[in-house]
């Protein structure tokens, strides 16, 4: 990649792909490879900012599915979410780049409570700045949490590495038939209910004018590929 296309970026990091083929947690070679990757593109130029899911952990809605209530079940996703984030962080700073984490749940002992001014200038300083706690708010995602950051921050573009290569026409995992779209508009995806990211996540994107560009987390150099526009994924811009 000579010139990379966007100056600053916005990469959400699939929870459940950090679990690798465990079913639950971390995989530390799944973290190291994500980092690896985070670090080439930074050292491409591109400032990368990281919105962690947290679905390698827990999910609020599966409490509520079995009776419990939703908003504790949330706090213990966005926690989920801070665990994950701490795990790259380390992997990052391994290569010997800065790395910052930012929690919307403030958590001082462990990590940096957000503020716009603060995470922004942890950009301007160099480091890989990794969003966690997704909006700091029950009855959100982590993908919510990435429109929000990459909003707030001034992102190019929001990259989601994620459990599938694109948006198609119905859930791929479910449906066999279903055909990957190379572009759509935020407007298209919200009128087809496609369910790659959330509606929330998508109507936000779209008010900003900020592209969403949906790849496999799981192919192996895939980030820095689709951020010089190349690799499969499906561009989401108006
Ligand atoms: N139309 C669609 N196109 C592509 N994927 C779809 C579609 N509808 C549903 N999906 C599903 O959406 C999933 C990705 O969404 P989700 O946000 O739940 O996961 P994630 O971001 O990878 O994980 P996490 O929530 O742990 O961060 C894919 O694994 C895919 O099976
Ligand atoms: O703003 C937010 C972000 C996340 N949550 C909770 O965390 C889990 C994990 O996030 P994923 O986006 O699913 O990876 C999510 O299921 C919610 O329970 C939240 O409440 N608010």
């Amino acid at each position: 990649m000579t010139e990379p296309r966007y100056r600053r970026v916005l990469l959400k990091l699939s929870g459940e792909a950090l679990m690798g083929d465990k079913g639950f947690g971390i995989d530390p070679r799944v973290v190291e490879r994500i980092a690896a990757e985070i670090v080439e593109a930074h050292q491409l130029g591109v400032q990368v900012g990281v919105v962690v899911g947290g679905g390698n952990i827990f999910r609020g809605v599966k409490v509520a599915a079995e009776g419990g209530d939703r908003t504790t079940g949330d706090y213990l996703g966005m926690l989920a979410t801070v665990m994950n984030g701490l795990a790259v962080r380390s992997a990052v700073e391994r290569h010997g780049i800065r790395a910052r984490v930012f929690s919307a749940v403030a958590m001082p002992v462990v990590c940096s409570t957000f503020t716009q001014r603060d995470a922004r200038k942890a950009f301007e300083d160099g480091a890989v700045v990794i969003f966690v706690g997704g909006t700091g708010n029950p009855f959100f995602t982590t993908d919510s949490g990435a429109a929000l950051r990459a909003a707030e921050m001034g992102c190019g573009a929001i990259f989601k590495g994620t459990q599938v290569d694109g948006v198609y026409s119905a859930d791929p995992k479910k449906d066999p038939t279903a055909t990957r779209y190379e572009t759509l508009t935020h407007q298209e995806v919200l009128a087809r209910g496609l369910q790659v990211m959330d509606a929330a996540a998508i109507a936000l994107a779209r008010d900003n004018g900020i592209p969403v560009i949906v790849f496999s987390i799981h192919e192996a150099g895939a980030f820095v590929e689709v951020l010089a526009g190349r690799g499969r994924s499906t561009t989401i811009s108006d």
